[in-house]
Formats: structure tokens, sequence, C-alpha cells
């Protein structure tokens, strides 16, 4: 047998052993790099955007290293606040500060003989940097509070979704650590670029809803198929899974068209009527997409003049509103005879992942132009983000707190949840 069948041969054996999805080539380069490295004690960076799947890529390692007996710890370095990183990975000495009433064992210590997954690791403050230079290079580390230092035996992992040369050359990044913890860089490809497997994990994920909630498996139409290959995918994998969960639970139809497939993608660009328009001589898009992209249009219209009315509802109070705004109302509600404007709650309030509203982009046909949001007028963004504040702080609440299980509901990562709560001040 050629060696390069039995690599693959193992490629596949640890694709189904950890749960990877997916047969892209950069994917299948990325699995057997990790196992290549694995024997050795090598530091791994990996690479790629948010929700790539990029933790699969240090638990291959460690299972396969001779540290497999050992303590395997994932740290996510961006969810951890600055003033207490040093003492989480180093530990610290009782009273070193105030709160510190015992003596505490870091990471670096619980994990000797082991691995340790450093996750955001370009979210390191520089000071801790410095520290973790130190272990790579002779394996010491000094507790916080303590002047004895002490020894470990770690291999570490790191993974990063920001370009690390940047942080360098913006003084954020310590350029010999970077490379310290580069010696083999692994790659993750984004969702986007591995058309072949979307559909593949939009089909697993469905099933394994489908079990988990005890119903039927949704399923996609050919239209739908399309919408799915042609978005964007900016939370990758994760944000796949959640849309194919948020339809799993929320439709009583198991055949999914595009429209509705749509309805749970978040559409934020206000311009997206004129570059499509002036796409469309280039583009092979079919009638039925361009209907899709109106309605989405007409659908953010109808949202901004409700965001209008309400503004104004609020301001004014509502019969005068009412009256003056006749023409509106009928617009967005329809006749008044038809419904009842304050009984039914608006389609567009239906709409999931509002969080996510400005940065996500539909997929031009050529693969290397995204429509993307770029301008969106300000009161339109601010109250976007109030939308996203009050988002947090319900999830949050819900969650008692718990900012992994928030970070779940809002579909999106701990360290982006965590940047949103430093950033809004919560
Ligand atoms: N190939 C895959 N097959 C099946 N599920 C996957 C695959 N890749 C990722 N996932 C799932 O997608 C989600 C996100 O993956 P993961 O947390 O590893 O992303 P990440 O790249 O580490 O993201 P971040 O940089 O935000 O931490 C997880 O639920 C994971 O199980």
């Amino acid at each position: 047998m050629k060696p390069e069948t039995n690599y693959m041969e193992s490629v596949q054996a640890i694709k189904q052993r950890f749960e990877i999805i997916g047969n892209d080539p950069k994917l299948n380069r990325a699995v057997e790099k990790a196992i290549q490295v694995a024997p050795t004690d090598i530091s791994v960076l990996v690479t790629g955007e948010s929700g790539v799947g990029k933790e699969s890529i240090p638990k291959i390692i460690h299972a396969l290293s001779h540290r497999k007996h050992g303590k395997y710890i994932a740290v996510n370095c961006g969810a951890i606040p600055e003033g207490t990183i040093d003492s989480e990975l180093f530990g610290h000495e009782k009273g070193s500060f105030t709160g510190a009433t015992n003596t505490r064992e870091g990471y670096f210590e619980v994990a000797d003989g082991g691995t340790i997954f450093l996750d955001e690791v370009g979210e390191l403050p520089l000071t801790t940097q410095v520290r973790l230079l130190r272990v790579l290079e002779n394996g010491e580390f000094i507790k916080v509070g303590s002047s004895q230092v002490q020894k470990t035996n770690v291999r570490i992992v790191a993974a990063t979704n920001v370009n690390m040369f940047d942080a360098i050359e913006k003084g954020k990044f310590r350029e010999d650590l970077f490379y310290r913890l580069s010696t083999v860089d692994i790659m993750l490809p984004p969702l986007r670029e591995r058309k072949d497997d979307i559909h593949l994990l939009f089909r697993k994920f469905a099933s394994d809803f489908a079990h988990k909630y005890k119903m039927p498996s949704i399923k996609l139409d050919d239209s739908a198929v399309e919408i799915l290959l042609k978005y964007r995918w900016s939370g990758n994998i994760r944000q796949l899974r959640n849309v194919a969960e948020q339809i799993s639970v929320l439709e009583t139809k198991r055949e999914i068209s595009s429209q509705t497939l749509l309805s749970y993608l978040p559409i934020e660009n206000p311009n997206l009527p004129s570059v499509i328009g002036t796409k469309k001589s280039e583009s092979d898009f079919s009638n039925e997409r361009e209907i899709l992209y109106k309605v989405l249009f007409d659908m953010k219209s109808d949202l901004n003049d409700l965001k209008k009315l309400t503004m104004e509802l609020m301001q004014n109070g509502s019969s005068k509103v009412q009256e003056a705004n006749k023409g509106l109302i009928q617009k967005i509600y329809g006749k008044p005879e038809e419904n009842a404007i304050f009984e039914e709650e608006p389609r567009v309030e239906m709409l999931p992942n509002q969080n996510n509203l400005i940065q996500e982009a539909f997929e031009d046909d050529d693969d290397q132009n995204y429509l993307f949001a770029e301008t969106v007028d300000e009161e339109e963004t601010l109250s976007l983000e109030a939308k996203e504040i009050e988002l947090i702080k319900k999830s949050l609440e819900r969650n008692k707190g718990k900012r992994k299980a928030a970070a779940d509901e809002l579909g999106i990562s701990e360290r982006t949840l965590y940047r949103k709560i430093k950033q809004y001040d919560l």
C-alpha cells in the first residue's frame, strides 16, 4: 500500500474519532499535519477565522502524543479578565492580592506532563506574554506574589483568529513569542472556501438536532441549498450549526425553502439592491434569486420604517402619530381592516441573530467579492447597538451570568461576548 494511502486512511479515522465532518483538501491537510506533529513536542499555532473548528486540532495532538495520559487544559485567553490571567495561568501565593485567601496552582502547574491549549492567544496581555515566553524557553514560571522559580513540562498548542502580523506591527504581540509559538502553523479554511462541505455539515447538524429534539429531520429544497452555498458564513461552522438548530426547532414544515432559510440568515446591507443592481449584468443570478433579494430588501426597508415609527410612537404618544403616519402604517401593516396592528408581531421581529446584524454578507458569484455592509447610517447603528446590548444583557440574565452558556445561546464565541461586555461596559 502506498504511504499516501495510509495517511489518508489515518486522516479519515481521526476525523471520525473526533467527529470532524468534511472532506475539503485543506481540512484534510490540517488534520494530517496535526497527526504528523503529535508525537513531537513542537509548538503549534492553529490559525483560522472564528468558528472554523480550531479546537479539534489541539485535542488530536494531545490524544496522539506521549502526553495523552497527562492533563489537557483548554484556556480561552480572551475570556479571562486581564487582572486575573497571570494568576489563572501561573497560580498565586496566599495574600498576593486582595481576595487571594489561599495559595493557588495555575494551569501550567496543574498540566505538568500534559498539554495546554491557549485559545485566542493574541488576546494575552504583554506582561503575560513575557511569562509565557519564559515557560516556552526553559519551562520556568513564577507564581504571582512569589519569588520562587518553578519548573513545568507542558506542551503548548495555541490558536488565533486574528492576524498575528498585524498584532506584532501594532506592538500588541511579541514577535519572539510568536515565532516560539508557531514552529508549525496549522491553518483551517473558512467555511465559504469549503463549498463541498457546507451542505454535508448542514445535513449532519440537521440529523443531530432531529435526534436531539425527537422530530423528523429538516431538509433543504434545491433553491435553499443554493442560498446555503452562496452565503458568506462569517461565523463559519458555529453559525451554520446555530442556523440548523434554530430552523430545526422553530419551523413546523420539514422541507425548507430558500425564503425560510433566508429569514434565518442575518441580512443587513441597506445598499444591497444597488450593489446587486451593478452586478446584475455580470452575474448569472436566476430570476428566483433576484426576487429573493428584492424580498429581502423590502423587508429591510420595512424594518427601517418600523424603527422610525416606533421611535416616534415612543416620543410623541400613539394616537397623534398614528394619524400622522397613516400611509406608513398602511404600507407596513396593510389596511386597518386586514389586521390588528398591535395584536400581531411584525414579521421582521422574528429574524434571528439580530446581534450579528451589521457584519454578515452574501457572497457574490465572483469568489473574491462579498457584498459587505459597510455604510450604515448612525441612527441605525445606534439602534442596532441598543438591540445588541439588550440581547446580551437578557442572555446573561437568563444564563445567570454564565458567559459560555450566553455565548452559545447568542451564537457567538466566548471571546466575542467578552469583548462586547467590555465594549459596552456591561
Ligand atoms: N468539521 C467539523 N465538523 C463538525 N463540527 C464542527 C467542525 N468544525 C467545527 N465544528 C463545530 O463548530 C463549532 C465551532 O468550532 P470551534 O469552537 O472549534 O471553533 P473555533 O475555530 O475554535 O472558534 P473560536 O476562534 O471562536 O474559538 C463547534 O460546535 C464544533 O463542534
